[in-house]
């Protein structure tokens, strides 16, 4: 059997294909063992019954432009490991990122430049293997693009190879146009961000809102335009008012993503655990709770070491049974040994 990682060495323009091919062969009933595999590698990880219901042709860049040009808000979601890309693939996001944020929600990091691309890479091959649909996009992290375009490609070729990603993101402006275009060129989908670019937060002051003045708003609109031309098939907004955001997204022909850049964006992204709930170190103004992660399994673990102590865990349905006769065996054979 073709393991999934096996299957997506391939270029995801082979992975849509073949997706289109399972399905045109089930309506007209004829099975190949091509199809065999295609459908086994998709459901290899984990058989519960939820995941067939929810199963879906995986999402391609064709079908984000078309929920672009549909108008169609496009979700996109960070994950960090095998199960938060599960929980993500199943709630059917269009996209997931593996953020370098991850350094500091999953790594404790005080920022996101402590990250190495070995890291990432490892990262984002563990997300892989629990996203079977959504576009999987990976970050690359700071230092691992910046020197030249063949560094970036580098990079980026191992992010493909190694890591299961199918597109990667990189931070920056007009300074990036070599970069994206050589990336672009060779068939690498390129993912940009500008506003607040995390991993240059030394020279912004922190993480501050971005284009707040009109000088700034327009070299925001200058960078986006540069990147767009350079080759990105869709960029990340990230803090900046709302008009900006709008506007930016108005001039622009590619989807943009915002992170804290208003509802005029055409889609949005959240980091996983900031949404769930799972990481309280800061609150931005742009984040919105959708679960209280910490306070329910805080809760959750707490009550099991209380019932660990009270002796209410384990009862007997936790609990594995011999049968009176063999017991009482093992009790003779014990004492007969002399232990
Ligand atoms: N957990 C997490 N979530 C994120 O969204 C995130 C990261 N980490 N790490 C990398 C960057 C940093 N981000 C942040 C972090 C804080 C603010 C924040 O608190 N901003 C202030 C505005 C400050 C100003 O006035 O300029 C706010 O009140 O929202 C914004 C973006 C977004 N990214
Ligand atoms: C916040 C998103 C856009 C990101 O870059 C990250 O999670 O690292
Ligand atoms: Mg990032």
């Amino acid at each position: 059997m073709l393991s999934r990682s096996a299957f997506l060495h391939g270029h995801s323009a082979v992975r849509a294909a073949t997706a289109r091919t399972a399905s045109q062969l089930s309506t007209n009933g004829t099975r190949t063992s091509f199809q065999n595999i295609f459908v086994q590698s998709r459901n290899s990880h984990y058989n519960s019954k939820s995941d067939d219901v929810n199963a879906r042709p995986p999402v391609t860049i064709p079908q984000l432009r078309k929920l672009y040009k549909n108008k169609t808000p496009i979700s996109m979601i960070t994950a960090h490991d095998y199960i938060s890309g599960m929980l993500a693939d199943r709630a059917g996001v269009d996209m997931v990122l593996v953020g370098d944020s991850l350094a500091m929600v999953s790594m404790g990091h005080e920022s996101t430049s402590e990250i190495d691309l070995n890291d990432m890479v490892y990262h984002t091959r563990a997300v892989s293997r629990g996203v079977k649909s959504s576009f999987l996009i990976a970050d690359l992290p700071f230092g691992s693009y910046e020197t030249s375009p063949e560094q970036a490609f580098d990079s980026a070729v191992k992010m493909i190879k190694k890591g299961n990603a199918q597109a990667v993101k990189i931070e920056g402006g007009k300074e990036l146009y070599p970069t994206i275009k050589k990336l672009t060129d060779f068939g690498i989908p390129v993912v940009g961000h500008i506003g607040l670019t995390p991993q240059r937060q030394n020279a912004l002051g922190g993480f501050r809102v971005q284009g707040k003045t009109a000088k700034s708003a327009v070299e925001l609109l200058e960078n986006a335009l540069a990147i767009q031309e350079a080759g990105c098939f869709i960029m990340i907004i990230e803090a900046v008012p709302d008009k900006v955001g709008s506007l930016i997204t108005e001039k622009l022909s590619v989807p943009t993503i915002g992170i804290g850049a208003g509802p005029g964006t055409s889609g949005q992204v959240l980091v996983q655990l900031d949404m769930l709930g799972g990481f309280d170190a800061f609150v931005p103004k742009f984040l919105k709770r959708y679960s209280n992660y910490l306070e329910t399994n805080v809760n959750a673990i707490k009550t099991y070491s209380d019932e660990v102590k009270s002796h209410q865990f384990p009862s007997t349905e936790h609990t594995y049974s011999i049968t009176d006769d063999e017991f009482a065996k093992f009790q003779d054979l014990v004492a007969k040994k002399g232990y």
